[in-house]
């Protein structure tokens, strides 16, 4: 190959590496003052303002440590546009090459799973992943556009088909205010699992799979854009006004700021089908782009870079509320001290606790752990891990994941193994609620996405156990120095998410009425 070739290879990798960094690890300007505006909404002294101020602080520690704002850095997905006669082939193989490379460097967490046998490939290559899609445009340069996505909010993606009936909304017919229903409602039923304050792109009409494709594409639109559509324009500002009075808030832990964008496509449909796909994207809205040069590989230019940046270093810090008990507790825990936990209180961890998700939680259920967990926290987690110089493993990013998945599993497992704490996000059902009062046990939400700010609090990694089922998924045994979260469900039959689900249902009722 030519030395001219082999450069602009070398050098497109590079361009795509950094943009695959840059996403994982530096939120967008336009997104950090959509943060800023949540912050400055929400009332100091809440649990909210103090999410908030958790999640700003991550974002100033993403940044510095140029390490994953979240740990999980989702399925990434590439848009690329290119010139007639541009090789798409060598552009697809630099990107994978890029990909394997930021997994090493522990800028992406390792996601890629087969889906039959569970095993993860280890450098975020399998089949079908990632996605890459090309576009011949007329423009002389290539455009390559990133969108990293977590599971948790994609899981809250949703899609209607009209005409239906809504919860709180009741019937939805085909027509804009159908349309306006079913939004609000995919805001409603993400509740804060999906690490609300959130972004939704809406795709309206095409088929399910072009339905959903066109919502997710909406995602790359500016955060302070207007749409085009008269009508369209309207409605995503209807939407953001009235999903911000629902009272989910950051996390769900209730609060003024729910929703932080709405951008809504629009397409043909066939007569039988009108669909409303939504695709909502969590507070870490990490998506990015480039233009390439055709000849030399080179990034002639970043987009989003208009407007101010928020740094977030010189943020006023919320005082935890005054009335919230802080409880300090090192496992093993007893059934007393957790009896005494209500929610609203604030635990700090020392100490261990051991992570474990889906593929533990599946696993617990017929065999026995691997250690001995009575008395012991765990921690829903799939940390970004990495090998120091002597070989230990370092902890590079380590947020919640959602809970909600474990509900079959959790009251079992904490019962079998004598488990007292669970750690996540997003809360969990009414099966686990009554495990936590059978048997003393409590539910702390974490900040979900503050990736940086656990991993910060997690001093040594002691051991790891069931590491077949890939990094993000193994049994890691920590070492945490004020590890703090919220009691949110508690063993006396009291669950926050409950109620904010309850409250929200009510606030989304009142828009039941014709309004387009
Ligand atoms: O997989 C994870 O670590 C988190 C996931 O994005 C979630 O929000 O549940
Ligand atoms: S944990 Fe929360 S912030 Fe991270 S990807 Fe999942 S939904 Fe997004």
């Amino acid at each position: 190959m030519s030395q001219v070739a082999t450069s602009y290879l070398q050098t497109l990798e590079k361009s795509l590496y950094d943009l695959v960094s840059e996403t994982s690890t530096n939120l967008p300007k336009d997104v950090r003052r959509a943060i800023k505006k949540a912050k400055d909404a929400e009332n100091a002294g809440t649990r909210a303002a103090m999410s908030l101020d958790t999640i700003a602080n991550n974002i100033v520690m993403a940044e510095d440590n140029v390490s994953p704002i979240c740990q999980d850095t989702g399925l990434p997905t590439f848009k690329v546009k290119t010139p007639v006669g541009v090789n798409q082939l060598e552009i697809k193989a630099a990107i994978k090459n890029a990909i394997v490379q930021a997994t090493q460097d522990a800028k992406l967490r390792p996601n890629s799973v087969d889906s039959l046998t569970g095993k993860n490939s280890g450098d975020n290559l399998g089949d079908g992943l990632p996605v890459v899609k090309f576009e011949q445009w007329e423009k002389d340069y290539i455009e390559v556009k990133l969108i990293l996505k977590g599971g948790g909010c994609e899981n809250k993606n949703i899609q209607y088909s009209l005409p239906c009936e809504l919860e709180g909304l009741g019937r939805a017919g085909r027509d804009l205010d159908g349309i306006r229903k079913c939004i609000l409602h995919s805001v409603w039923q993400s509740q804060g699992q999906g690490c609300s304050a959130g972004f939704i792109g809406v795709g309206i009409g095409g088929d399910r799979s072009s339905g959903y494709d066109l919502a997710k594409e909406q995602l790359f639109r500016h955060v302070d854009d207007v749409n085009p559509n008269e009508d369209l324009a309207k409605l995503e500002e209807y939407i953001v006004e009235k999903a911000n009075t629902f009272g989910i808030g950051t996390m769900g832990f209730g609060g003024e700021a729910t929703l932080l964008g709405c951008k809504i496509g629009v397409m043909h449909r066939i007569p039988a089908s009108f669909y409303v796909s939504v695709a909502y994207n969590c507070w870490a809205y990490r998506r990015m782009a480039i233009d390439i040069d055709v000849n030399s590989g080179e990034i002639t230019n970043w987009h989003y870079q208009d407007g101010e940046k928020i740094t977030f270093r010189d943020e006023p810090k919320t005082e935890v509320q005054s009335e919230s008990k802080v409880v300090e507790l090192t496992a093993p825990i007893t059934e007393e001290q957790i009896r005494e936990l209500k929610v609203g209180d604030v635990v700090k961890i020392n100490g261990r606790m051991y992570t474990g998700r889906d593929a533990i939680h599946h696993h617990l259920m017929s065999h026995d752990a691997p250690v001995d967990l009575n008395g012991q926290v765990i921690y829903h987690c799939g940390p970004v891990m990495a090998k120091d110089e002597e070989g230990n493993w370092t902890v590079k990013a380590a947020g919640p994941t959602t809970s909600i998945r474990e509900e079959p599993y959790q009251g079992d497992i904490m019962k079998k193994f004598g488990i007292r704490a669970v750690i996540g996000k997003g809360g969990m059902g009414p099966k686990t609620l009554a495990a936590l009062k059978d048997h003393g046990g409590v539910y702390l939400n974490a900040i979900g996405g503050a990736a940086q700010y656990y991993a910060d609090c997690i001093k040594s990694v002691d051991g790891v156990d069931l590491q077949e089922f890939g990094i993000p998924e193994a049994m890691w045994h920590l070492n945490v120095e004020g590890f703090t979260a919220v009691v949110t469900m508690d063993s006396h039959g009291n669950s926050l998410h409950a109620d904010v689900e309850k409250s929200s249902l009510e606030k989304l009722s009142q828009f039941a009425e014709r309004v387009f």
